[in-house]
């Protein structure tokens, strides 16, 4: 595993090594010493699966507030997405700046978004499947939210008019949302 991108202060964009032969291919998707040495040393406690149907699917922009705040190292297993992260540290040199990936099943690219950010994609292909590793269990009770179509962040989303779940459509915005008060929680 490598990193191929860094940026918004602690958001890595890694690439595995990709075994391919004739039978196709094999690659280590999750390595904990590797990731260690790259510096994402959370202990990861719960794996998440979303398949999305429709091409133009979003999902976010969510976040766990502190104490349930969670990492998330995001991988694509079918299909397509693009993924944002937004940061919501207070303290963060870059607090409310938002960063783009483009993840596929193809590319094999993983995504680190360390607690303190809000995370959201939109699927470009049909039957797009997300998996994902979070270092905090889920709490229905600490779950938040920001508008994916906030005028103020201007996320260049790839759908307009986006596939949303109810909860999705109702998110306040980035400046009516409850941001996080440091880097470290
Ligand atoms: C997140 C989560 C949800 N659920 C249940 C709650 C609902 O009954 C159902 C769908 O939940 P939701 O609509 O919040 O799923 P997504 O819209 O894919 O939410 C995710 O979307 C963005 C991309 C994220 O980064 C978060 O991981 C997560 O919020 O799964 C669980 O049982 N456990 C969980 O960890």
């Amino acid at each position: 595993m490598k990193v191929i991108d860094r940026c918004l202060n602690g958001v890595l964009l890694l690439e595995p090594v990709v075994h391919g032969d004739h039978r196709g291919f094999f690659l280590e998707s999750f390595r904990r010493d590797q990731l260690k040495d790259l510096g994402v040393a959370e202990e990861f406690v719960q794996d998440n699966h979303s398949l999305s149907a429709e091409a133009g699917t979003l999902r976010g922009l969510h976040y766990q507030k502190p104490p349930a705040a969670q990492g998330k190292l995001v991988r694509v297993t079918s299909g397509a997405i693009y993924d944002v992260v937004v940061d919501i540290r207070k303290s963060s040199p870059t607090f409310g700046q938002w960063r783009g990936f483009l993840l596929t099943a193809s590319n094999f690219r993983q995504l680190w978004v360390p607690r303190g950010f809000a995370h959201g994609f939109c699927t470009l292909v049909p039957q797009t499947e997300v998996q994902y590793k979070v270092d905090a269990p889920y709490s229905p009770e600490h779950d938040c939210g920001i508008l994916w179509s906030d005028p103020s962040l201007a996320i260049d989303w790839p759908y307009s008019q986006p596939v949303l779940s109810d909860k999705d459509k109702r998110h306040p915005l980035f400046n009516d949302a409850e941001h996080f008060e440091s880097i470290i929680e």
